[in-house]
């Protein structure tokens, strides 16, 4: 499915202008925002529950912007699971087939179906009121699935569970997608959320698409600081390109990138860096460094190494990991986070203590400084090819 240049105001408030999208057929897609950024506004116009003010919504490369929501191949499943409290769940999923006046035995064998595969089919015969929050959901989408639908809508449709249920839904909407192989577009604002699940991402800010991609594409090379930002923690390093070195480093997805010498602002230290994008002499850049990138070391061992100095501020002992937050010389914190290692004698610092940071080379990220507006908006990207579709 494809948006083409979608518009829409409510009143005065542009809420998209210009907006494209492309869903494949059969992917787990997902809009990712912060909260007010549209995300829900496209879903419901997929939906047809809003219309837009221009452009074209294309299902097949047919125009269905003027179709009215029953008429679309189309199901949401809603974060309030809308079941009807007097009918059965097996009702409840039957519900819709009866409407559309579907032979009973089918219905039997479709409901017997759709129940199966969200694993209910022995609470066929109870109320809503007796099941858990995590059934209920699985009731939702057993109806919204019963009709085989083109497409599944699920509006941040696991935010009513605990953490622990919904972590085991997350597992279980991707296995029902994969099993049904109908589309599934999720809207979220939970960034762990997408990345388990999806198998493209669309980050959106201020009702324009930043980035559209694979989980991995986004947490490693996000394309500005709002996307960087957004997934996960990031520490975001000014520094300003020297020269370029001759020898091109490949990564282990044997992509290829360019070496450069940078002068980074912190202590004017000249560093190596890679980039996947090309630099020129002079170029104000921004490396981008997870927290899991850096590595850390107590200063005494390496007096005269380049690099950052800093003090920790706090220690966190997380079990897997210990994530610090370190000031450095400049004032700047950042957050760093490593794998517990025994065996280290440099891993269990205290705070106070100054430290040497230094990253696992290669594992860098380089945007150019003009692509990290303070808002995250890029006006190149919002109709670029890969947006765009
Ligand atoms: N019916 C409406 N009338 C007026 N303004 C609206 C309406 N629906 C949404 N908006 C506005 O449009 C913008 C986008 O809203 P939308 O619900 O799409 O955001 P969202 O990204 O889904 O947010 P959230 O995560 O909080 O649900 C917001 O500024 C919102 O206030």
């Amino acid at each position: 499915m494809k948006f083409r240049r979608v518009s829409l105001k409510f009143d005065t408030q542009e809420v998209l202008a210009g907006f494209n999208l492309e869903i494949k057929d059969g992917e787990f897609f997902t809009l990712l925002g912060p909260s007010g950024c549209g995300k829900t506004t496209v879903l419901r116009l997929i939906a047809g529950f809003e219309q837009a003010d221009e452009g074209e919504i294309l299902l097949d490369g047919k125009n269905i912007a003027d179709l009215p929501a029953e008429k679309r191949p189309i199901n949401t499943v809603f974060q309030s699971y809308a079941l009807f409290p007097h009918l059965t769940v097996a009702e409840n999923v039957a519900f819709g087939l009866k409407m559309s006046g579907t032979e009973k035995s089918d219905i039997r064998q479709r409901v017997h179906e759709a129940l199966d595969m969200v694993q209910l089919a022995e609470f066929a015969n109870r109320k809503p009121s007796q099941l858990s929050g995590g059934q209920k959901q699985r009731v939702a989408i057993a109806r919204a699935v019963v009709n085989r639908p083109r497409l599944l809508l699920l509006d941040e449709s696991l935010s009513a569970l605990d953490y622990k249920l919904r972590q085991q839904m997350q597992i279980e909407l991707k296995r029902i997608q994969r099993k049904l192989g109908i589309t599934f577009v999720y809207v979220t604002h939970d960034q762990e959320e997408a990345l388990s699940m999806s198998d493209r991402i669309l980050v959106m800010n201020h009702g324009q698409a930043q980035q559209v991609g694979a989980p991995r594409d986004i947490y490693e090379s996000p394309v500005n600081e709002f996307v960087a930002r957004f997934i996960g923690e990031i520490n975001v390093f000014d520094a300003i390109v020297e020269q370029p070195l001759s020898e091109v480093r490949s990564d282990t997805r044997n992509n290829q990138s360019l070496r450069y010498q940078v002068r980074f602002a912190l202590n004017d230290c000249l560093r190596e860096i890679t980039s996947d994008i090309t630099l020129n002499v002079g170029d104000k850049i921004k490396v981008l460094l997870r927290p899991e990138d850096l590595r850390v070391e107590y200063l005494e061992d390496a007096p005269e190494r380049p690099g950052f100095v800093g003090e920790v501020l706090e220690r966190n002992y997380k079990g897997k990991t210990l994530d610090s937050l370190i000031q450095l010389a400049n004032g700047q914190t950042i957050l760093t986070s490593e794998f517990f290692n025994e065996d280290d004698p440099d891993f269990d610092y205290q705070i106070n203590q100054k430290v040497w940071i230094d990253w696992v080379h290669g594992w860098e990220h380089v945007i150019k400084a003009s692509d990290m507006q303070a808002d995250g908006t890029d006006a190149d990207l919002i109709n670029s090819p890969e947006v765009a579709g």
